[in-house]
C-alpha cells in the first residue's frame, strides 16, 4: 500500500470553513425524528458517521431530506416508529450505536443493530446493562456487549443510575430511554461529559434538570421539531490549532466553531503549551455558544493532562499527541483509558504511529509519555480506518523533515470529508 503522501508546509495561511460539530449533528437528527412535527438542520456534517444516523431513522419509518449540509425531517413521534425490516447499521459510528439502543428502549419494537469491523469491537454493556435495569430486552454475544444486538424496549421503568465512566454516549442513551419510561430517570457521572443531548432536549421542549455531575429527566415529555443550527467542530477544528501553532509561518482563522465548555479541554491545553490561540466575535444562540478562533506560530512546551479535562478533550488526544511530540520537553497524559475502546485502541495506534515517525513515546496504562523533539523526520503511519489517526498523520507530515505517508486517509470521511482539499487551501510548500 502507498498511501497519500503528505509533504512538509513551509507556512500556512487562510480561513477554514471546518464541517458541522459530529455529536450535535447526530443528535440534531436523532431527535428530530423522535420529535413531533418539522425539524431543520442547517451546517449538518454529511460525514459517514452521520449518515449512518439519518440511514437508520430511515429504516424505522423517518422521511428525512438532505440537501448538502441542509436537513429536513418531518417527525411524527417515537410511538410511529415502524419496526425495521432489516438490520439497522451503524457503520463506524459508536454515537449512533449508543444513542439509537437508548432511543429503541423506549419503544416496543424489535430491531437489530450491527456495524463495522471496529464498532463489533466496542463495548456496549456500558449501555446495555443499565437498559436491561430499566426493562429493556436485549440480547447480543458476550452478554450484550458487542453489536450484532437485538433489542425489543418498551414498559420501562425509570431508575437513578450511576456511570463508571464519564461517556456522554451512556448519558444521552439513558435519558433518551427515560423520557419513555415511566417516572424519573437520572444519571449521575464520574466527571462532566458533553452536554449537547441535555442543551438540545430543552430546545426540542423537553425539561432537563442538571446539577453538576447529574442530569434527570421525566418519561412521558413530547418533544417538538425544532431549527437546529450546527456549529462547527473544535474537534476537527483541532487539526488547524495545532498545525497553525507549529507550522512557523502565517496564521490560520477558523470562524464559527462551537465552544461548549465540555468541549474546549483542546483549548484550555494548548494555550497552556504555549499556544497564541484567540477566542473572537464569541456569541452564544439559544443552545451552543460559538466563536472565531485565529490561531498563530508559538513555541509549544509540555505538559501535564489528567483528571477532569479528559471528558472535555477525549477526541483530540491523537492530535494533542503530535503537538507535544514537537513540543519542549515533556507531556504526560494520563486518565485517558478511554482511548482503548475508541475506533482503535488510540493509546496504542497513536504510540505506535508516532514511534514510526521518529517520536519519543512511551505507552501508559492510561496514557502516553512523549518526549518532543524540534523536528520529526516522517515517514510511513496506518490510520487502521480511524478517522482521527488519519488526519493527525497528515498534519504529522506537513510538521515533518521529509512527510508522512498516511496510509488509510479516506477515514477522514467519517468526520471531516474534504479534509485534505482544506489543507491544500492553506498550506504553502
Ligand atoms: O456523545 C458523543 O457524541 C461522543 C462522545 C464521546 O464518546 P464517549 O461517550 O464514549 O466518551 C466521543 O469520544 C465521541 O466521539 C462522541
Ligand atoms: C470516538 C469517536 O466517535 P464514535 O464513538 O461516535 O465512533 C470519534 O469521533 O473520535
Amino acid at each position: 500500500m502507498s498511501g497519500v503522501m503528505v509533504k512538509p508546509a513551509s507556512a500556512v495561511e487562510g480561513t477554514v470553513t471546518v464541517p458541522g460539530d459530529k455529536s450535535i449533528s447526530h443528535r440534531a437528527a436523532l431527535l428530530g425524528g423522535m420529535a413531533e412535527g418539522e425539524t431543520r438542520i442547517t451546517n449538518f456534517l454529511a460525514g459517514d458517521d452521520c449518515l449512518s444516523t439519518l440511514a437508520c431513522l430511515a429504516k424505522l419509518g423517518v422521511t428525512w431530506e438532505r440537501r448538502g449540509s441542509e436537513v429536513w425531517l418531518q417527525g411524527k413521534g417515537t410511538a410511529n416508529w415502524r419496526e425495521p425490516e432489516d438490520v439497522l447499521d451503524v457503520g463506524n459510528s459508536g454515537t449512533t450505536a449508543r444513542l439509537f439502543l437508548g432511543a429503541l428502549a423506549a419503544s416496543p419494537l424489535a430491531a437489530t443493530l450491527t456495524g463495522d469491523a471496529s464498532i463489533r469491537q466496542r463495548p456496549m454493556r456500558r449501555v446495555t446493562d443499565p437498559l436491561k435495569r430499566m426493562g429493556a430486552a436485549i440480547i447480543g454475544r458476550r452478554n450484550g456487549d458487542f453489536v450484532p444486538l437485538t433489542i425489543r424496549g418498551g414498559g420501562l421503568k425509570g431508575y437513578a443510575h450511576r456511570t463508571e465512566v464519564a461517556s456522554a454516549q451512556v448519558k444521552s442513551a439513558l435519558l433518551l430511554a427515560g423520557l419513555g419510561a415511566d417516572g424519573v430517570t437520572s444519571v449521575e457521572e464520574p466527571q462532566v461529559s458533553r452536554d449537547h443531548t441535555e442543551r438540545m432536549l430543552r430546545a426540542f421542549g423537553v425539561p432537563v434538570t442538571m446539577e453538576g455531575r447529574m442530569v434527570q429527566v421525566r418519561g412521558g415529555s413530547r418533544l417538538r421539531g425544532q431549527t437546529v443550527a450546527v456549529p462547527a467542530d473544535i474537534s476537527s477544528a483541532a487539526f488547524f490549532l495545532v498545525l497553525g501553532s507549529l507550522a512557523g509561518r502565517g496564521e490560520i482563522v477558523l470562524p464559527e466553531v462551537g465552544i461548549n465548555p465540555t468541549r474546549t479541554g483542546i483549548l484550555d491545553v494548548l494555550r497552556r503549551m504555549g499556544a497564541d490561540i484567540e477566542v473572537l466575535a464569541k456569541r452564544e444562540p439559544a443552545g451552543e455558544g460559538r466563536a472565531t478562533l485565529r490561531v498563530r506560530p508559538a513555541d509549544l512546551h509540555g505538559t501535564e493532562i489528567a483528571g477532569e479535562i479528559i471528558p472535555r478533550l477525549i477526541d483530540e488526544v491523537p492530535i494533542l499527541a503530535v503537538a507535544a511530540s514537537l513540543a519542549e520537553g515533556e507531556t504526560v497524559i494520563r486518565d485517558a483509558a478511554e482511548l482503548r475502546v475508541k475506533e482503535t485502541d488510540r493509546i496504542q495506534t497513536v504510540a505506535d504511529g508516532l514511534r514510526g515517525l521518529g517520536a519519543d513515546v512511551e505507552e501508559l496504562p492510561d496514557g502516553l509519555r512523549i518526549r518532543g523533539k524540534k523536528r520529526l523526520p516522517g515517514g510511513r503511519a496506518k490510520s487502521y480506518g480511524d478517522h482521527r489517526l488519519a488526519m493527525s498523520w497528515a498534519v504529522a507530515g506537513l510538521l515533518s523533515q521529509e512527510g508522512v505517508a498516511v496510509e488509510g486517509m479516506e477515514a477522514a470521511a467519517v468526520s471531516f470529508p474534504d479534509f485534505l482539499a482544506v489543507l491544500d487551501q492553506i498550506v504553502k510548500r
